[in-house]
Parts: C-alpha cells; structure tokens; sequence
C-alpha cells in the first residue's frame, strides 16, 4: 500500500480529515488557510497602488494570484475526494449492517421452520458462527435476564451428519452442551459474573473490579461430542488415542469425532471403531465448533496451536494433554487421563481464555484496509521476518495509525501474551501472563543499541508496512507456519481477534502459568545462598 493510499485511508471520516489537514507539518494543506491567503493577495493587490510599481513587482503580483488559485484548486479537491471517500464508506457500512441482518433472518427463520417441524426441541435457540450475532443475543440475553449472573452458551444444534448413520442414537438430534462462563477472585468462587466498574463518586476515580480473573466454566447440561486430536507419527499418543476412545464411547457414551487421519488408523487398529466420527473435505471443519462440546489434544504446545487454528470463530474449551517436551499449554497428563476427563465432564473447571490475534494482509494494490487476502488467527505470534534474504529487514511500525518505529534487524513479531513464552521470549520479550490481554510488539535482533521490547493494549490495531525503499521483501508467518511474501508496499494489520481459545487448567490459570516457567524453563533457578557467612550485624 503506498504511502499516498494510507493518507487517504486515514482521511476517510471527516473528523480526522479535519484534524490531519490541519497539521501543516503532515504535508497536508488547509483549506481554510489557502482561502486566506488567497484573500490576502487580493487585499494587498488592491491596496498597492499598482501605477506606480515596476514590471517586476506586477509580475511577481500575478503569480502570487496564479498559486494562490492552485491552491485553493487543489485543496477543493481533496475535500470533495474526502467527501466522496466518507460516502463510500457511509455506503459500504450500511451494505454491511444489511447484510448481517438479513443473513441472521434467514438463519432464525430455517431454525423457526426447524422447530416447528419437530426436528429441535429446543426453549432457546442460538447460532454463534457470527459474532456480531453473539453480541446481538448476548444483548437479548441480557436483556431476558438471562446474562444476570454470567456468560452462557446455549446452543441447540441439529447434527447433520446424523442421516447418514445407521446408528439409531444417532438419528437423533444432538445438542451442544451449554456452559456457564463465570468470573472470581481472591480464591472465592463467586456466583456472580462480575464486570469492572470505574467509579466517579465525589470526584474520585476508582475501580470496583480488577480485571483480569480466575474464570470458571460450569457445564448446565452434559457434554455429548468431543473431538480429539493427535499430534502425528508418534506411537506413545496414538495407543493413548485408542485407550481413550474406547473409555470416552464405553464409559462416558459420548460421540467421537477425530481427524480423518486417525480414523483411518483406529479403524486399522480394530473394526470396532467404526463409531468414530469424522468429515471428508475441509470445509466441514467449519461446522465443528457447532457440533464439538469439548476438544482433546494430544501432543505438546504444537498441537494446541494445531487445535486452535482448526476454529476460525468461535472455539470450544480444549483439553491439552501432555504428550510432547515442553508443555506450556499442555498441564494435564497422560496417565491420569481417566481422573482428568471425569472431572473435566463433571465441570466446574477453571479455564485459561488465551487471546488470538488477527492478522490481515494488504496488498499495496488494495484500493482500502478492507481489500484483504484471508485473515490468519494466531494463538502464538504473527512473525515478519526477512527470510531467505541477507539483507537487513525494514518494517515501518504503526500503531492506530501513529507511527511508532522503524524496525531494522532480523524482524519483528507480534504476539498474543500465550505466545509470550515462546518466540518472543527467545527474541528477549517479557514473560506475560496469559490472561492479560495485550499485543507484545518484540523486535527480532535489532541493529540498534537502544531497541526495547513494547507490550501494547489489546484495543489496538497495528500496521506494519515493507516501504517502498526497503532493500528486500518481507515474510509473515502464522504460529510457525504459512508463510506469506510481503512486498515493497504491502502491509500486515494486526489487532485482537474476538474468538479466544479456552484451555482447561490443572489448577487454575496462575498456577498453571508459574508452574510452567518454573518446570519448563527453569526460571530462575539458583543454588540458595547459605546462612553461614558474613551478615550486617548493625542494621
Ligand atoms: N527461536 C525460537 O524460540 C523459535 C523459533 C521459531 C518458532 N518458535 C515457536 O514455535 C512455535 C510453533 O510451535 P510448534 O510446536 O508448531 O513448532 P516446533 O515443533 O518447532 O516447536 C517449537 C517449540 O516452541 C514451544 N512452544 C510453542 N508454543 C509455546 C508457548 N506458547 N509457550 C512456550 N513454548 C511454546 C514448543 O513447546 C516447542 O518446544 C511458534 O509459534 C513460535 O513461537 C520459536
Ligand atoms: N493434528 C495434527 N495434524 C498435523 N500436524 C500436527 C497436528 N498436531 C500437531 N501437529 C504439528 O506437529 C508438530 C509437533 O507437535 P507438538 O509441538 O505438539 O509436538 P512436540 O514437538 O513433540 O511437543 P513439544 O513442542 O512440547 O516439544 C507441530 O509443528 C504441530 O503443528
């Protein structure tokens, strides 16, 4: 995207039209300001008495009048291109808004003729694959009463695959599991769902809640569907894999659904696994988290990452097993697997909501922010780097639009405070705790003495862009993976996505998060200094 493209970009509502034009150090012109002057040169054409003036002077009056007209000129046409740009905008929003609600008609509509037809038996039906759906509804929720006391899922979904199973059980409809999303802190477990509250009175400013909590997740009807997924070409995981199919089907009398790799080799292992669920192409995984209630990994931090790139929108909580070396976000262990999952359906479970980023890139050929390829969810990070190239790699750093820095180095990354402990905290980052929300902004190797990591708030959206000067291209990657060429011009835009990924946890999400640092990396390990030896006596 050229930097002229971004100008207007920027320009698109009024309000900051205004407020850049009226920065003359921006390069803008204000309009305002050139009427004046114009009017100025006319005054002082006027009052100078013009029969008593050599050529020079009358020459130099005209082209004085001459630039004074380009000016306005140009001015006038970049207000009208301002006011055609907030048009389109005004339009493209509107389109939009219609959009949406048409699309939710539709879907109320065939879930109407759904349950009048007797296929749900449903009080309260719900569609999350939206997410200004989600906010709708919470608002109706919240609005019925519903929402007093926490955040619910309700949602009754009629599983489309059940017709093609000859199983009887299956015929029937399923519904997911709802849940109960609720807040507490200081170790009490509060029924309450408890917002933050910023309080004025007598002219003091002060909080009633802090905001980051220990959540807990209350199941209000039995989990049904769980999907598992396995890291792959590991043995130890994959006899896990059947001994807990077999436990979750026969014990539990829960559906199953693997990744179509697995059933192929659970069915090898035994016909018996023709139970199993699975989908055929890709574009079924879309529908999962409409039909999953729960997700178990097995594997390390890897096939986390794997689990939740699976989801694009809305993900179910995940059970990560550890089946891997580190385990950052895998506390729960193999062995005990039985004792864990009967807890883990039994519910309530404190969970972990990690935050994801969304990552879009642009194009510099895209006419607006809005002309993107597919955006990417990260768990971990989003990584620009300068690849195969020696060269040194040149980002230039935005944040809402503010320029923040000029990256020259090996790269940068971006990431979630999940990620914290990986890339970035080898790129010497801070270690965060996952439940803080935040973008760590951490520099790959940074030619420069003074280049220090940054953590910013979550409501941002940052813009890093491959200027027009830089010596060679850029590449993105996503949590390790697809990685995407970015050209002098093209920019990544990067804020928080609105669907987090909910891990269990052992404990609960500190202890989880310090037991991590200490068991996987040691953090500040050191031999205790003895008692024996020199003291300050006198103090
Ligand atoms: N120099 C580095 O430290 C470096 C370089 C490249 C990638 N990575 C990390 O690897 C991740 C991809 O993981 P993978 O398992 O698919 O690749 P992988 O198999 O190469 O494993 C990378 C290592 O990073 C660990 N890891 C992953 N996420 C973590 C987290 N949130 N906290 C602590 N450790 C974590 C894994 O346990 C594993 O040991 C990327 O998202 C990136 O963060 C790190
Ligand atoms: N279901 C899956 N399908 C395809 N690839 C997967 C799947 N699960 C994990 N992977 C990939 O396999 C790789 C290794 O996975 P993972 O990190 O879980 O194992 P590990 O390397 O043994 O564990 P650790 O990272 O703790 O050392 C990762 O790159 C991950 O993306």
């Amino acid at each position: 995207m050229s930097p002229s493209k971004l100008d207007s970009t920027d320009s698109f509502g009024h309000e900051e039209a205004s407020v850049s034009c009226s920065k003359p150090e921006n390069g803008c012109v204000d309009s305002l300001s050139i009427f004046h002057s114009e009017k100025a040169v006319e005054e002082l054409l006027q009052q100078t008495p013009v029969a008593g003036m050599d050529e020079h002077l009358i020459e130099f009056s005209e082209a004085l009048r001459t630039v004074a007209k380009a000016l306005r000129r140009a001015a006038e046409g970049k207000a009208s291109a301002q006011a055609e740009a907030a048009e389109w905008k005004r339009r493209y929003e509107l389109e939009r808004t219609r959009n949406i609600q048409m699309e939710r008609k539709a879907r109320m509509a065939e879930q109407f003729s759904a349950e009048k037809n007797g296929d749900i038996d449903c009080e309260r039906v719900k569609n999350s694959d939206n997410q200004s759906m989600l906010q709708n509804e919470s608002n109706e929720y919240s609005e019925t009463g519903c929402m007093k006391h926490g955040i619910w899922s309700h949602e009754v979904l009629r599983d489309r695959e059940s017709d093609s199973n000859s199983n009887a059980d299956r015929n029937k409809i399923m519904r997911k599991a709802s849940f109960k999303l609720s807040w507490w802190c200081n170790g009490e477990n509060g029924d309450q769902h408890k917002h933050d509250i910023v309080s004025f009175e007598r002219g003091n400013i002060t909080t009633a809640e802090r905001s980051s909590k220990q959540i807990s997740l209350k199941w209000e009807s039995d989990p049904q569907t769980v999907l598992i997924l396995t890291k792959p070409n590991s043995v130890s995981v994959r006899i896990l894999c059947v001994q807990m199919v077999r436990w979750l089907r026969e014990r539990k009398k829960l559906n199953v659904y693997v990744e179509p790799r697995v059933k192929v080799e659970l069915v090898a292992e035994s016909s018996n696994f023709s139970y199993v669920q699975t989908w055929k192409d890709d574009s079924e995984i879309s529908h999962l988290h409409m039909k999953v209630d729960l997700v178990i990994t097995l594997g390390g931090d890897g096939t986390v990452l794997w689990a939740a790139s699976m989801f694009k929108g809305p993900v179910p909580p995940i059970v990560p097993f550890s089946l891997g070396s580190l385990g950052f976000m895998t506390p729960f262990h193999s062995e005990h697997f039985k004792d864990c999952l009967d807890s883990v359906l039994r519910g309530p479970i404190s969970i972990t909501l990690r935050h994801r980023l969304l990552c879009r890139v642009v194009r510099d050929a895209a006419k607006n922010e809005y002309e993107t390829e597919e955006p990417f969810l990260v768990l971990n990070e989003v990584t620009i780097d300068r690849g195969i190239s020696s060269y040194l790699t040149n980002l230039e750093c935005y944040c809402d639009n503010s320029f923040v820095t000029c990256v020259q180095g090996d790269g940068l990354i971006l990431s979630t405070t999940s990620g914290s402990t990986a890339y970035s905290l080898a790129a010497g980052g801070s270690m965060v705790h996952p439940q803080v929300p935040g973008i760590l902004f951490t520099p790959i190797c940074p030619h420069s003495l003074s280049f220090r990591p940054l953590i910013l708030p979550e409501h941002v959206t940052v813009r890093i862009m491959v200027p027009f000067n830089s010596r060679s291209p850029a590449w993105a990657s996503f949590d390790g993976k697809d990685r995407k060429l970015l050209a002098a011009g093209d920019a990544l835009l990067c804020s928080m996505a609105p669907w987090p990924v909910p891990t269990a946890c052992q404990v609960d999400s500190t202890n989880d998060f310090l037991r991590s640092i200490h068991d996987g990396l040691h953090w500040n390990l050191r031999k205790t200094q003895s008692f024996d030896g020199p003291r300050d006596r006198d103090l």
